[in-house]
C-alpha cells in the first residue's frame, strides 16, 4: 500500500503535537489496508448453482489433504502466529506513540520502532510460509482429486455417458475441481485468519477502550446488513454474467466443431450474427453486474469510512477530555478497522464456501458413482489358449431408456472357434447391441452369454476384453502419431511389431507418406485421414492385438473402389483362423461368412448361408435383393 512510508520519515520534522495527530492520521490509514476485502471488486469469477453448506461433503474432500497433515499443521502455525504478529502491531503502536512520541523519550521511541520492525518481520515470514504451504496443499488436493474422478469416470459403463453429458463430466473436473482448489488452497486459511482477527481483535477492542467498543458493535449491523444485501444481489448478477460467458464458450465450441458442416451450408452469416448477440449479452450482463458493484464499492466507502470518523469523533473528544491517550485511540481505530475487515472478509468466503460445496457434491456424486459392469471378487479363470468360443443363451436385453421394448428378445446363437458369423438386418434389429453385450458393455436382463466356456459375468473383465477387438464403422483415431494410434491398448509391443501390424492391414502405404511417416501427429479425432485409412488403422490396431475373437462393423459409408479393396485385403488377413462376428454390409463379406444370421427386432429370424437364405426367400432374400442388387448384378 503507498500509504506505508517508513514512520520515520513521516514524524522526523513535526513538532510533537503535530506528530501525535499525524501518527494517529498514518495509523488508521496503514490499518486501512485491512479493508481490503470490502473495498475489492466483488467478482465472483466461478459461477456456480445455489446451494446449501454440506460440510459433511466438503470435509470429504478435505479427507484429500490428509496425507499432507503434517504440512497442514505448519500452515495453521505460520496463519496463527501471522495473525498474532497483526494483532501484536497494534500493540506496539500504542507504545510507540505513548511512550515514544508522548513522551518524548527517544530511546524508548527506538525501543518500540525496533518491536515494531520485530512484529513486522515475524508478519513477512509467516505470511510467506503460510501462502506457500496452504496453495501447495491447495494445488496437491485438486491434482489428487482430479486424478480419483478421472479414474473412476472412466470405469463407469456406457449407461452412465447415456445419462450424462461429455461437457458436464468436463465441467465437473475442471470448474467443480478449481473451485475446491480456492478453498482448500486459500479460503479456509483466510476464513481462519480472519476469524482469529476477529476474535483477538474484539477482545483487544474490550481491552483498550469498552465505551467506544460497544458503540462500534452498535454500528456494525448498520453498517454490514446493506453491504451484505447489496453483496448478495452481486453474487447473483456474477452468476447470470458467468452463465452468459459460458453460453458465448458453448457456442463457439458448438460452431468450430462442425466448422465443415457451417462452411459447407454457408452458415458463417448467421453464426457470425448469432455469436454477435451472444457476445453482447455477455457484456450487458457484465455491464449490470458492474453497476451494481460499482455502487456497493461507494457504500462500503461510505459506511465504513463514516463509522471511522465518527470513532475518532467520539474518541478523539475522549483523548481531549484526557478519558483516553493518543496511542490508545490509534490502536483502537486499529482494531477497530481490522475487526470490521475480518467481518467482510468472513461474510465474503461464506460465499466461496457455499460454491466450493457445491461444487464438491458434484465431485463426490462422481466419485461415488458405482460402476455397474464390474468384475467378480473371484474371476474364474478363462481357458488358455484361448479358443474364440461364443454362446448367447437365450439372451434377452432392454436399452434402461427403453424398458418398453427389449433390444435383444430371446437370442440363442453360437460361434465355434474359428468360425466366420456375419450378421446381417435392417437399420435397430439389434445387431451392435450383441457386439456391445459382447464386450460386456452391459449385462443381459436374463439369459447366459459364455465365452469359451465362462459366463462373461464371472470372467475378469479385462481378460475377458483383452480376447477380443473391435473395429468399429467409424474408428476413433487419438490425437497421437501412428506408433501410438496402433499400439492404442497393447504398450508394450515392439516398432516392428506395430509396423508388421500396419503392413498387415495396409496402412503402412499411406503412413510412409505422411510428412513424418509414423511419427505424424493423426490430429485431433483422425480429421487428417480419410476414412479408408481410418479403417486401416482400426485393423491395424486389431492385428496387434492378436485377439481370439474379431468383432467388426463394416463400413456403411461408401469407401472408394481402391480404398474398399486394400481395407477388404486388410480384413481377410485378419479374419483368418479366428472367430469373427461381422455386422456387414458388402456381398463380399457376406458370401464368406460361413454361417449368416438375420437379425429383425431384437430377434434371430432365419440362419444359413448365403445360397440357404436366398432359397428361404425370407427378410434375407429381400433385403439382398435390396442392397446386394448391383453388386450381383
Ligand atoms: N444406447 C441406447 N439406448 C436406448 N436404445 C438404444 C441404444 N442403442 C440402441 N438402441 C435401440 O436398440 C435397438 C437396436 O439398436 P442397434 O444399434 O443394436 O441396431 P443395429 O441393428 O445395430 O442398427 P444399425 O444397423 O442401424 O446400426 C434400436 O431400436 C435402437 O434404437
Amino acid at each position: 500500500m503507498q500509504l506505508l512510508h517508513p514512520p520515520e520519515t513521516r514524524v522526523s520534522a513535526c513538532p510533537p503535537t503535530r506528530v501525535k495527530g499525524q501518527a494517529l492520521l498514518y495509523c488508521s490509514l496503514c490499518s486501512l489496508s485491512l479493508l481490503d476485502p470490502l473495498l475489492a471488486e466483488h467478482d465472483f469469477s466461478i459461477s456456480d448453482r445455489p446451494t446449501s453448506l454440506n460440510l459433511r461433503v466438503l470435509g470429504r474432500l478435505l479427507g484429500f489433504a490428509k496425507p499432507h497433515l503434517g504440512r497442514a499443521m505448519l500452515a495453521v502455525l505460520a496463519l496463527v502466529i501471522g495473525s498474532g504478529a497483526v494483532l501484536a502491531f497494534g500493540l506496539v503502536l500504542r507504545l510507540v506513540i505513548d511512550r515514544g512520541l508522548a513522551d518524548g523519550d527517544a530511546s524508548a521511541l527506538n525501543l518500540a520502532l525496533g518491536l515494531l520492525l520485530l512484529v513486522i518481520a515475524v508478519m513477512a515470514v509467516a505470511v510467506a510460509l503460510r501462502l506457500y504451504l496452504v496453495t501447495w496443499i491447495g494445488e496437491r488436493v485438486v491434482a489428487d482429486v482430479r486424478r480419483a474422478v478421472f479414474t473412476r469416470v472412466l470405469r463407469l459403463d456406457p449407461s452412465f455417458f447415456e445419462v450424462t453429458r461429455t461437457g458436464e463430466v468436463i465441467s465437473r473436473l475442471t470448474t467443480d475441481t478449481s473451485l475446491v482448489q480456492v478453498v482448500v488452497g486459500s479460503t479456509l486459511a483466510i476464513a481462519m485468519r480472519n476469524f482469529l482477527l476477529f476474535c483477538g481483535g474484539l477482545t483487544l477492542l474490550a481491552i483498550t477502550s469498552p465505551k467506544l467498543t460497544f458503540w462500534v458493535m452498535l454500528g456494525v449491523p448498520l453498517v454490514f446488513i446493506p453491504i451484505w444485501i447489496l453483496g448478495r444481489r452481486v453474487r447473483d448478477l456474477s452468476r447470470q454474467s458467468q452463465d452468459r460467458v459460458a453460453d458465448v464458450g458453448a457456442y463457439i465450441d458448438e460452431t468450430l466443431y462442425g466448422i465443415r458442416t457451417v462452411q459447407a451450408f454457408c452458415r458463417e452469416a448467421v453464426d457470425t450474427l448469432r455469436y454477435g448477440q451472444q457476445v453482447e449479452g455477455a457484456f450487458q450482463a457484465a455491464v449490470n453486474r458492474t453497476r451494481v458493484s460499482a455502487l456497493l464499492s461507494a457504500l462500503v466507502m461510505l459506511l465504513v469510512f463514516t463509522a471511522i470518523a465518527l470513532v475518532l469523533w467520539v474518541g478523539g473528544h475522549d483523548v481531549l477530555a484526557g478519558r483516553m491517550t493518543h496511542g490508545q485511540l490509534a490502536a483502537f481505530v486499529f482494531y477497530a478497522v481490522l475487526v470490521a475487515g475480518a467481518v467482510g472478509a468472513l461474510s465474503e468466503v461464506i460465499g466461496e464456501l457455499l460454491r466450493a460445496a457445491g461444487a464438491a457434491e458434484r465431485l463426490i456424486e462422481l466419485l461415488d458413482t458405482e460402476p455397474t459392469i464390474t468384475s467378480p471378487a473371484m474371476a474364474a479363470a478363462l481357458p488358455v489358449p484361448a479358443a474364440g468360443k461364443v454362446e448367447f443363451d437365450n439372451v434377452v436385453f432392454r436399452y434402461a431408456s427403453r424398458p418398453d421394448s427389449p433390444a435383444l428378445d430371446g437370442i440363442h446363437l453360437t460361434l465355434a472357434p474359428g468360425e466366420k458369423l456375419a450378421l446381417v438386418g435392417p437399420s435397430g434389429a439389434g445387431k451392435s447391441t450383441l457386439l456391445q453385450l459382447l464386450l460386456r458393455f452391459y449385462d443381459p436382463e436374463s439369459g447366459v452369454i459364455r465365452f469359451d466356456g465362462v459366463d462373461l459375468r464371472c470372467a475378469d473383465l479385462a481378460q475377458l476384453r483383452q480376447r477380443m477387438a473391435l473395429v468399429p464403422q467409424d474408428p476413433v483415431i487419438f490425437g497421437a502419431s501412428a506408433w501410438e494410434n496402433i499400439a492404442f491398448g497393447q504398450d508394450n509391443a515392439s516398432a516392428d511389431a506395430v509396423r508388421a501390424a500396419a503392413e498387415a492391414a495396409y496402412a503402412s502405404e499411406f503412413l510412409d507418406r505422411l510428412p513424418d511417416g509414423f511419427d505424424s501427429h493423426l490430429g485431433e479425432r483422425g480429421v487428417r485421414l480419410s476414412g479408408g485409412q481410418r479403417q486401416r488403422i482400426a485393423i491395424a490396431r486389431a492385428i496387434l492385438r492378436d485377439p481370439a475373437l474379431l468383432l467388426l462393423d463394416e463400413a456403411t459409408s461408401a469407401l472408394d473402389a481402391e480404398s474398399e479393396r486394400l481395407v477388404q485385403e486388410a480384413l481377410e488377413r485378419l479374419m483368418q483362423n479366428r472367430s469373427t462376428l461381422i455386422i456387414a454390409h458388402r456381398l463380399a463379406t457376406v458370401r464368406q461368412a460361413d454361417r449368416i444370421i438375420v437379425m429383425d427386432q431384437g430377434c434371430i429370424v432365419a440362419t444359413g448361408s448365403h445360397d440357404q437364405l436366398i432359397a428361404q426367400g425370407g427378410l434375407y432374400a429381400r433385403l439382398a435383393e435390396l442392397q446386394f442388387r448391383d453388386l450381383a448384378a
